[in-house]
């Protein structure tokens, strides 16, 4: 420990126990809560704590779409400060650094001295610092040099500020910070300045971004600064009532009042001697240089600007007209009615940018279905990458989709991966299984579908990508968004156009599949396949519980048994070959009926398991098995 360590503990140790100091008020407030309130000893010094990637990216990820939009506001900030040495911090409201920007030439020292993503600045962890003090007091401040708690931390010179979201709690905190600084803390008044006027950006740029349908009103005291940088920013909703605002609307609006009614809800008319109606009139008629709104509360007028929610455009009917298919789509039904009405709607949609879902039981081609729509729309030249998102591990489904960095985490790839999302640049990406992704790949994958960019694991910019997203389940979504597993937002997204597709023995198309799949097995196999009447009405009567899947296997088996290309029955797996008496016993997925029909004929046949599997036409391991399901004991054995 050098000299003006020691000196610096001394010295806490004094103002911490009482005695008067010249230092700022905000800053001795500071360090007596960390020594009473947060019990930390001013003779230890603590390294920078730096969060795990898996901890950050959770904190990053609860403010995904702030951090998207305050990215710009970060990026033109740091563009002015940059050559005065200065790194630029955005923390969340518990002080972890969730956004950062800096030199890349001095990254290890940024990183020793915590000025790095990840890095936590709350007060209870770090001490008096600009961020955590901040927090703690939620008000813009300097914490230069010796005015930091922890003796790691006094070169340091730091200035932050806090952002406010739209409903007045504080969403993050803006730094900047350099490693080396003049000593008078003067010299950072200029720093403080600016970081206050970029969170005010932000924060308005927030408003903006969250209220776009709504009335928003800008204030300010000069009418030329009311539209481009305004002081005061609220929205209303149709009832006049403020639904969003910026820190200064609460700082102005609301001092002298004595009411103690909050911001939020408030009406305008009982904030503003004028009735929200009156801004309809602002819109259209007024100059801009009468645009003024009286303060109910001290009659000081301000210009205001009012921009009205955007007009909502009325969709106008097409003409029906006979959409002519594209080759691919018609090669997926043989006229089937509902599937004609279905691909007839996808014909219109392919080469829109909506996400589309698939729905289907398994096996009823939803794959098959998700390519030929790429192949019918502008894309299908570049490739059409499929993701079984329920056959991924979860600890991998991210970089798989999302790409990483070399040796970002423990198992990465050395050289890095690309991630599926951007194979899929150009293209389409066919997400089989939605409903089975996990939560935090959900969030991800939203916002490549709003944003179109993925960022790898292990980066922090996001690279832009332009892929066309095919979801595809066989699960009820919105069961899945009650139940809290499937995010509501992304099924919303998604849900835009959803197609169904029937099941197998629903389809009025069966002979035309059926001829479809043996012509193509004609073709591959020069072999003569022909079907005798008897096979074919097996294959109409069975069920097809596994669907399309389930016919092509059967197709391939019968192909593979026959003789000289000709099917009889015989040739047809066991279960389609009996489908007539097969089909008097009910599907297996029905409940106690069935459990019930299974215990009558195990008593009529005496217990007897083969002669009920003879009955049933199933062999005896589905007697069993069925047995277990229904939890069916043979008597002898209870
Ligand atoms: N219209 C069709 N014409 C020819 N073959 C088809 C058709 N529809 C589906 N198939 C075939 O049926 C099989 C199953 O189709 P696919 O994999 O697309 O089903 P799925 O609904 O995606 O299944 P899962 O729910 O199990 O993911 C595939 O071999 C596919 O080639």
């Amino acid at each position: 420990m050098d000299r003006a360590q020691t000196a610096h503990i001394d010295e806490l140790v004094r103002v911490s126990g009482g005695v008067a100091s010249a230092r700022d008020a905000v800053i001795q407030d500071s360090w007596r809560r960390c020594v009473a309130d947060h019990k930390l000893d001013p003779a230890v010094r603590r390294e920078a704590y730096i969060l795990p990637q898996d901890r950050l990216r959770v904190h990053r990820d609860a403010m995904d779409e702030f951090l998207r939009m305050a990215r710009f506001g970060l990026e033109a900030l740091y563009r002015q400060v940059a050559g005065m040495g200065y790194v630029l911090l955005l923390t969340d409201s518990n002080g972890i650094t969730v956004d950062f920007i800096g030199d890349p030439t001095f990254d290890n020292h940024l990183r020793r001295a915590g000025l790095y993503l990840g890095a936590d600045w709350n007060e209870g962890r770090a001490g008096t610092c600009a961020v955590g003090t901040c927090i703690a007091t939620g008000e813009p401040l300097t914490v230069h040099q010796t005015d930091h708690f922890d003796a790691t931390h006094i070169g340091l010179t730091c200035t932050a500020s806090p952002v406010y979201d739209s409903g007045g709690e504080l969403a993050a905190v803006l730094d900047i910070s350099a490693l080396r600084s003049p000593e008078p803390k003067i010299s950072q008044h200029l720093a403080l300045q600016m970081v206050r006027a970029y969170t005010h950006k932000i924060e308005n740029a927030n408003l903006y971004n969250n209220f776009r349908r709504e009335w928003v009103v800008k204030l300010s005291a000069s009418q030329e600064f009311a539209e481009v940088d305004p002081d005061v920013v609220i929205a209303l909703d149709g009832a006049g009532r403020i639904i969003g605002f910026n820190h200064r609307a609460a700082q102005v609006l609301l001092p002298g009042d004595n009411s103690g009614a909050p911001l939020l809800g408030r009406s305008f008319a009982d904030l503003f001697e004028a009735e929200v109606d009156d801004l309809v009139r602002f819109v259209r008629s007024m100059p801009s240089d009468q645009r003024t709104l009286r303060l109910r509360r001290c009659g000081t007028s301000l210009f205001a600007q009012a921009m009205p929610p955007p007009a909502v455009a009325v969709p106008r009917p097409r003409p029906v007209e006979e959409t002519t298919l594209p080759e691919p789509l018609q090669a997926v039904s043989g006229g089937d009615p509902a599937l004609k009405s279905m691909l007839g709607r996808a014909a219109k949609l392919v080469n829109t940018r909506m996400s589309l879902l698939i729905h289907g039981e398994t096996g009823t081609g939803k794959e098959h279905f998700a390519k030929a729509l790429h192949r019918a729309s502008v894309r299908a030249r570049k490739p059409f990458v499929a993701v079984n998102c329920a056959a991924l591990p979860e600890s991998l489904i991210e970089s798989e989709l999302f790409g990483h960095e070399p040796g970002s985490f423990t198992g990465a790839a050395a050289r890095g991966k690309k991630g599926l999302v951007l194979e899929a640049d150009g293209g389409t990406l066919f997400l089989d299984e939605i409903g089975d992704m996990p939560l935090s790949s959900q969030t991800r994958l939203l916002r490549v579908l709003a944003e179109r960019e993925v960022t790898p694991v292990g980066r922090t910019r996001a690279v832009s990508v332009d892929v066309r997203v095919i979801a595809a389940t066989h699960r009820n979504l919105i069961d899945l968004v009650k139940a809290g597993s499937f995010r509501d937002d992304l099924y919303f997204r998604l849900n835009g156009a959803v197609f169904t597709l029937p099941p197998l023995r629903q389809r009025g198309d069966l002979d035309w599949l059926i001829g479809r799949l043996l012509a193509e097995r004609v073709e591959r196999e020069a072999v003569d396949y022909a079907l005798t009447a008897p096979a074919l009405e097996a294959l109409r009567a069975y069920s097809w519980p596994g669907n399309v899947r389930e016919l092509v296997n059967v197709l391939d088996y019968a192909c593979a048994v026959c003789e000289g290309g000709r099917i009889e029955l015989d040739d047809l797996p066991d279960p389609v070959q009996r489908s007539g008496e097969y089909e008097a016993w009910p599907a297996p997925v029905d409940g106690d009926g069935q459990a019930d029909r299974l215990r009558e004929a195990l008593r009529r046949m005496h217990w007897n398991v083969s002669a009920v599997a003879r009955e049933m036409g199933v062999d005896r391991s589905t007697v069993h098995r069925q047995m277990r399901r229904y939890g069916i004991v043979p008597p002898h054995r209870e």
